[in-house]
């Protein structure tokens, strides 16, 4: 078995061994934008003799994290031909990936499973979840306090015509949010794309922009579904792909947009983060129905440069032990020191107050699970009294971690 990065003339080879692991239907048009999406010197495979069998990826991302910006793996496009499986060809990709990134100096690596049994054995904590929301419209009505505007407007605009729109109130979005990551303009191709593939019964992409005078400052993104009830009603299902906003006034406006429009029986909305504000703002929140999974995996691939990397909740100085099957470098003790003024965390020879599998440290990472818990579930050592709850706090992040798009 050899693991290399791949030519360019190798790329439909590796289409070929990706479509086929995931079972996917998705045309040529569409891998021709994975091509664009991806960055070929960062793609690898596996080969059995001549024959390609197993693929991975990585996305140079700066990606938010508490307090600031930091260089991030997006690990992308992993898979084994169904020929190939449990024969430790993955894993062997993950450690060869590993100290690729350990010596390209990219101190963290994120991404999104296609199951979550998968990654925690190679270092991987479940970093961020998010809400699926299922709103019916009758449930739809917002607190009489909800916050308003009349400088404001809502605007139906063409997605493709409104991209730098949209651009503008993302990137103003994405330097709050831990695990949101800048996009290159692929990205954007990738999610204003409306051919019939992306439609996929789902209907045209369309959008509603919140502006004033000086410009947008929110929007959504969504597709409509067209249904009728039994007995012919309009039972139409908006799928709502994206909205962000700066400010709550703007928030509020394109959310009313979306739950108020006609025609619409239900409003389904992915990817939200667990602090949406739309929870507080909902009469009665319980119609939000919300269904809770795993966005972002972090794994910590260096861990003086990761944690000195981003800032804390509060100060903390502490000595922690980490175990790591697959990054020895990690495996030792660390010493956390920080403040207001930065973090520093250097290896140490002091006895450690904690003891954790680098897993959690990643979960930790940008700031929305807390250490707490995973001792509470018998997943971390505690060596000092009060020392993980110290760690955890200092962990902890304001607003919670939500990737959102799926990489
Ligand atoms: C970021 C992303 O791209 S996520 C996408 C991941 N890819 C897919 O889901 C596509 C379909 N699946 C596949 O291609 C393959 O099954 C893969 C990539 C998930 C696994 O590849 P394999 O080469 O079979 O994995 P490998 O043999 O190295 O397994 C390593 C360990 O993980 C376990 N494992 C592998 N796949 C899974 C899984 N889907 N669920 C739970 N455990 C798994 C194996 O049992 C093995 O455990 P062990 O060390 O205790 O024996």
């Amino acid at each position: 078995m050899t693991i290399r990065p791949i030519a360019e003339a190798e790329w439909p080879v590796f289409a070929t061994v990706f479509r086929e692991a995931f079972n996917s239907e998705a045309p040529p048009a569409v891998v021709d934008r994975y091509r664009a999406l991806s960055e070929l010197d960062r793609l690898l495979a596996a080969f059995d003799g001549d024959q390609m069998v197993g693929t991975a990826g990585a996305l140079s991302f700066a990606m938010t994290v508490p307090g600031g910006t930091a260089p991030v793996a997006g690990v992308t496009l992993v898979s084994v031909l169904p020929s190939h499986r449990r024969r430790g060809i993955l894993s062997a990709m993950m450690r060869r990936q590993l100290n690729d990134l350990h010596e390209g100096g990219e101190p963290v690596a994120a991404l999104y499973p296609s199951e979550a049994a998968i990654y925690g054995r190679f270092g991987y904590g479940r970093a961020a979840d998010s809400l699926t929301f299922d709103i019916p419209r009758h449930g739809a009505a917002f607190v009489p306090d909800a916050p308003t505007d009349p400088a404001l407007r809502l605007r139906v605009a063409d997605p493709a015509r409104a991209r730098k729109e949209l651009e503008q109130v993302f990137e103003i979005v994405r330097a709050e949010r831990p695990g949101q990551y800048a996009r290159t303009a692929a990205r954007w191709d990738d999610l204003l794309a409306d051919e019939e593939f992306d439609r996929s019964g789902t209907g045209a992409l369309r959008c509603v922009i919140a502006e004033d005078g000086s410009g947008p400052r929110g929007y959504a993104l969504f597709r409509v579904k067209r249904k009728a009830s039994e007995d012919d009603l309009p039972a139409n299902e908006l799928l709502l792909q994206e909205l962000y906003a700066v400010d709550p006034a703007a928030y509020a406006l394109v959310w009313r947009g979306v739950l108020e429009r006609d025609l619409i029986a239900r409003v389904r909305a992915w990817s939200r983060p667990v602090d949406d504000p739309l929870i507080h703002l909902l009469a009665e929140p319980r119609h939000l129905r919300p269904l809770w999974r795993d966005d972002l995996w972090v794994r910590v691939v260096d861990v003086g440069r990761a944690l000195s990397a981003r800032a804390y909740a509060a100060p903390v100085d502490l000595v922690f032990e980490v175990e790591d099957a697959y990054c020895p470098w990690n495996a030792r003790c660390w010493r956390l020191s920080a403040d207001g003024a930065g973090a520093v965390c250097e290896p140490s020879s002091a006895a450690a107050d904690v003891t954790l599998p680098v897993s959690a440290l990643g979960a930790a990472y940008l700031g929305g699970r807390p250490l707490v818990g995973m001792l509470r579930a018998g997943l971390i050592r505690e060596h000092t009294r009060g020392a993980v709850a110290r760690l955890s706090t200092a962990m902890s992040w304001e607003p919670r971690p939500c990737a959102a798009l799926v990489f």
